[in-house]
């Protein structure tokens, strides 16, 4: 009997998605280069078909085929095509769903399609329990294929209180994998924001875990209840097993990445979109890397600290404004990129459908998206939500905290660039007139670049020295 469907890599990912797929009745076929992960996992999880021979393994599936590729981003989703594709049939269905950078999804698709295979790209996120208990699934590229996987795809997906499905048809292309890497560059700036809400916390309690968890206990219950605030509760709670203390404070502050951070704000900038708070969490995994030397200078430029003036309740009250005034900047600045992109490549995403399904199973699952619904539901055109009215009335309840934030943490001398540069996007974008008329007259009076005029149209040169 023919399997429905075949997922090829079973790393942590792709064993997840594999046994979410068979708990839902689906028949499945399961492959990876190194065949004792295949036996053993088959061996743990008997609903798992495994193949010890590529060959076999295809021609275990019924036809079109349906191979779901998890395996690690970059040339081994070439390599793993390679080695598929002289094994398929015109019409058969590839669906990468690791976080493969779109504009490669793009190329496979116009390579595969010469071959006749059909190619959809596909953004998962959840990390490991997601993918078994259910993701959020983001699928792009060929709308026809995608209809031929939808029941699979949507079954495996988690479900909002509405029952809705957090997994819906993207756009064109490489739109799936798109809306992946812009959320994962949300996703770098939501937990940079709560890392330093951390350090924030850390300098008002003068490092008192039990006051810092209770803060964070307290703040994740209300509007900014989100996936990442209720893992830091978990976190912050969890004592170390070799030593006395807590974990968190055992682990090195040096931030790895993986890449799809960086490629959101690489992106930004060829498709010339700010984001900065996106753009900050990365530089941030940088600055963080240079461990000895943030060392060497901490002793050249001991930081002043003294205990904050304020009442517990006022800050913590400013506290948990000011996260929610940053975070709909961080998310203000993400929806402009896919705004943006979304219109130039003509993707057509729909931005109430995507916040529709980042509600569940996925890493950025917030309660702060049903916010984001309700600004685009009042009209899907905007180019920036901060031009929406909820967005004009939450920050006009939100902001002042955000700057009195910003001012008191700077003169505390914590690190504080999503905070700030969040504050500084919303002082940006929301400013009619901004000096950067001056740099045009400096590029003018320099380079002879020209410029442009208030008063009329046209480019202008002047003798700026005369
Ligand atoms: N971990 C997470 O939270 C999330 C990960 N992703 C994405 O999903 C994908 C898989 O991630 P994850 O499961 O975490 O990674 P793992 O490292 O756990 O698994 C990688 C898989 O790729 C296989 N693989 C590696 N090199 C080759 C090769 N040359 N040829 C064939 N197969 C190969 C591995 O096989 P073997 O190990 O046996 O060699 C393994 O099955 C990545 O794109 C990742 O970015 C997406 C969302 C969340
Ligand atoms: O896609 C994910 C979650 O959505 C992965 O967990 C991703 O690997 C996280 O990114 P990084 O390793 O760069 O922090």
């Amino acid at each position: 009997m023919h399997k429905q469907i075949g997922l090829y890599g079973l790393g942590v990912m792709g064993q997840s998605l594999a046994r979410n797929i068979a708990n839902k009745g689906f028949s499945i076929s399961v492959f990876n280069i190194e065949t004792d992960v295949t036996k053993a996992c088959c061996q743990k999880y008997p609903l798992l078909h495994g193949y010890e021979n590529i060959a076999d393994f295809v021609d275990s599936l019924e036809k079109p085929r349906k191979i779901l590729l998890m395996v690690t981003a970059g040339k081994v989703v070439d390599s793993v095509i390679s080695s598929l594709v002289p094994l398929l049939s015109q019409g058969d269905i590839l669906m990468d769903c690791g976080n493969s950078f779109f504009l490669d999804t793009e190329r496979r698709q116009q390579e595969l399609k010469e071959a006749g295979i059909r190619y959809i790209g596909c953004g998962v996120s959840g990390g490991e329990k997601g993918a078994l208990e259910g993701p959020s699934i983001m699928p792009g590229g060929d709308r026809k294929a995608y209809a031929e996987v939808a029941s699979i795809v949507t079954a495996m997906a988690a479900q909002n209180d509405d029952g809705s499905a957090c997994c819906t048809y993207i756009g064109e292309k490489g739109a799936g994998h798109f809306v992946k890497m812009v959320h994962n560059g949300i996703e770098y700036a939501d937990m940079q924001l709560i890392a330093e809400s951390y350090a924030l916390l850390k300098n008002y309690y003068q490092q008192d875990m039990k006051k810092i968890q209770t803060a964070f206990q307290r703040l994740a219950q209300g509007p900014l209840n989100s996936y990442l605030m209720d893992i830091t509760c978990d976190i912050l709670r969890r004592k170390d097993d070799k030593k006395e203390g807590w974990l968190v404070n055992y682990v090195s502050d040096v931030a790895r990445q993986k890449g799809t951070g960086k490629w959101t704000s690489q992106i930004s900038f060829d498709y010339s979109v700010a984001i900065p708070s996106l753009t900050e969490a990365v530089q941030t995994r940088f600055l963080s890397m240079n461990h000895v030397e943030r060392t060497q200078a901490s002793a050249l430029y001991p930081h002043a600290s003294c205990k904050m003036e304020i009442t517990e309740e006022a800050f913590l009250q400013m506290l948990e404004k000011a996260m929610l005034a940053a975070k709909m900047s961080i998310y203000a600045q993400g929806f402009s990129l896919i705004t943006s992109v979304s219109k130039q490549k003509e993707y057509h995403i729909d931005c109430i459908a995507l916040a529709n399904i980042w509600q569940n199973g996925c890493i950025i699952k917030s309660a702060f998206l049903k916010d984001i619904m309700q600004a685009f539901k009042e009209e899907c055109a905007y180019d920036n939500l901060i031009l929406s009215s909820v967005y004009q009335k939450k920050l006009s309840e939100t902001q002042h905290d955000l700057q009195n934030l910003v001012s008191l943490g700077v003169l505390q001398s914590l690190h504080l660039p999503i905070f700030t540069s969040a504050l500084q996007y919303m002082q940006g974008i929301t400013c009619a007139t901004l000096p950067t008329n001056l740099i045009q007259a400096q590029r003018d009076c320099f380079g002879a670049h020209t410029y442009e005029r208030t008063d009329a149209q046209g480019s202008f040169h002047s003798d700026w020295q005369a």
